[in-house]
């Protein structure tokens, strides 16, 4: 990730709740002008996370700085651009007697920077009625006019907790769409939340994984898949070759091994007699380590060029 602007970086970063760390030890660093696709089962600590990213939760420990600089609730970063963040949070909230039009307005007096054109064609974009009160929309309508508010305001950083929920398929893959196309339009960066694997197929060109509140993957999309392979061969105790072992399943006559490969090639090939390696689909690599709190084994972002970043 080296030379490449950051836009949102998470040191050290926990929250806690009485006695309930909802995040813990979070250290992740998220390139500029990406989907980030935000992964985890429910309770890992994603809405956490978006929350404090959007600046209305403090973090109890470390930092967490949108565009270089530190957040905290009451900021937004109007003063920086690089700094400036939009929060869809899941209870996405709209005036119910307001219309579509009206909620326009009203992001339009509540933002110093305001786009009207980019709100207005987005909701154009998706057929959403103008003016009809939002207490009438439907569900996806009503996401869709809370999306519109938030990239009316031009942010740097567009926070989106669990907003492909309420879309159906065809929707969502169109919403998915656009914001990869505002990404590389805008240079804005969208961080976007599921705990449902299957939605996130072509979502995010990033990802990050949280698992039992910890941050315990992020990279390029391509790049994590590059560098991870399934092996099964007889049954072993360890694979026949080099790498991070990230799951193991044993059977009485065969092992099959999820291991994230070291070295600076990610492609070469795994010859061992009896054993066959192939790549990992993305919701078998999000299912992995979704599932897997505490993966084994340093790996550090410098390791090699392009490396899949260990956090
Ligand atoms: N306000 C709160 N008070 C007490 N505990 C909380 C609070 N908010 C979150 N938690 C706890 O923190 C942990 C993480 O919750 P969080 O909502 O961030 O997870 P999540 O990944 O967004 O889950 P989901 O997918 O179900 O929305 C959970 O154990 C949750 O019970």
């Amino acid at each position: 990730m080296s030379g490449e602007r950051i836009a949102v970086e998470a040191r050290d970063v926990g929250r806690r709740f009485g006695r309930t760390w909802a995040l813990r030890d979070c250290t992740f660093r998220l390139p500029a002008q990406r989907v980030v696709a935000v992964v985890g089962a429910n309770g890992a600590g994603k809405s956490t996370l978006m929350n404090i990213v959007g600046g209305v939760l403090p973090a109890t420990t470390g930092s967490l700085l949108v565009g270089g600089r530190e957040t905290a609730p009451g900021r937004r970063g109007d003063g920086d651009p690089a700094a400036r963040v939009a929060l869809v949070a899941q209870s996405r909230p709209l005036y119910r007697d307001f219309s579509a039009a009206d909620m326009l307005r009203f992001g339009r007096h509540t933002n110093r920077l305001w786009d009207d054109g980019r709100a207005r064609s987005w909701l154009a974009r998706f057929g959403v009625p103008l003016d009809r009160r939002c207490g009438r929309l439907s569900a996806g309508h009503r996401a869709q006019v809370s999306l519109a508010l938030a990239l009316g305001a031009r942010p740097a950083v567009l926070v989106l907790d669990e907003p492909l929920a309420s879309l159906d398929p065809v929707a969502r893959a169109e919403v998915a769409g656009e914001l990869l196309a505002e990404a590389a339009d805008s240079g804005m960066t969208v961080m976007l939340s599921s705990h449902v694997v299957a939605e996130l197929s072509g979502v995010g060109d990033h990802l990050l994984i949280l698992s039992a509140g910890r941050a315990v993957l992020s990279g390029d999309v391509d790049v994590l898949l590059a560098g991870h392979v399934r092996l099964t061969g007889p049954r072993a105790p360890q694979p026949p070759g080099p790498g991070t072992v990230v799951h193991a399943r044993h059977t009485a006559r065969q092992s099959t091994f999820t291991v994230r490969l070291p070295g600076t090639d990610p492609h070469t090939p795994l010859v061992a007699p009896g054993w066959a390696t192939r790549p990992l689909t993305l919701e078998e690599l999000v299912v992995t380590y979704v599932r897997a709190p505490h993966v084994p084994g340093p790996h550090r972002p410098d390791e090699r060029p392009g490396a899949p970043e260990r956090v």
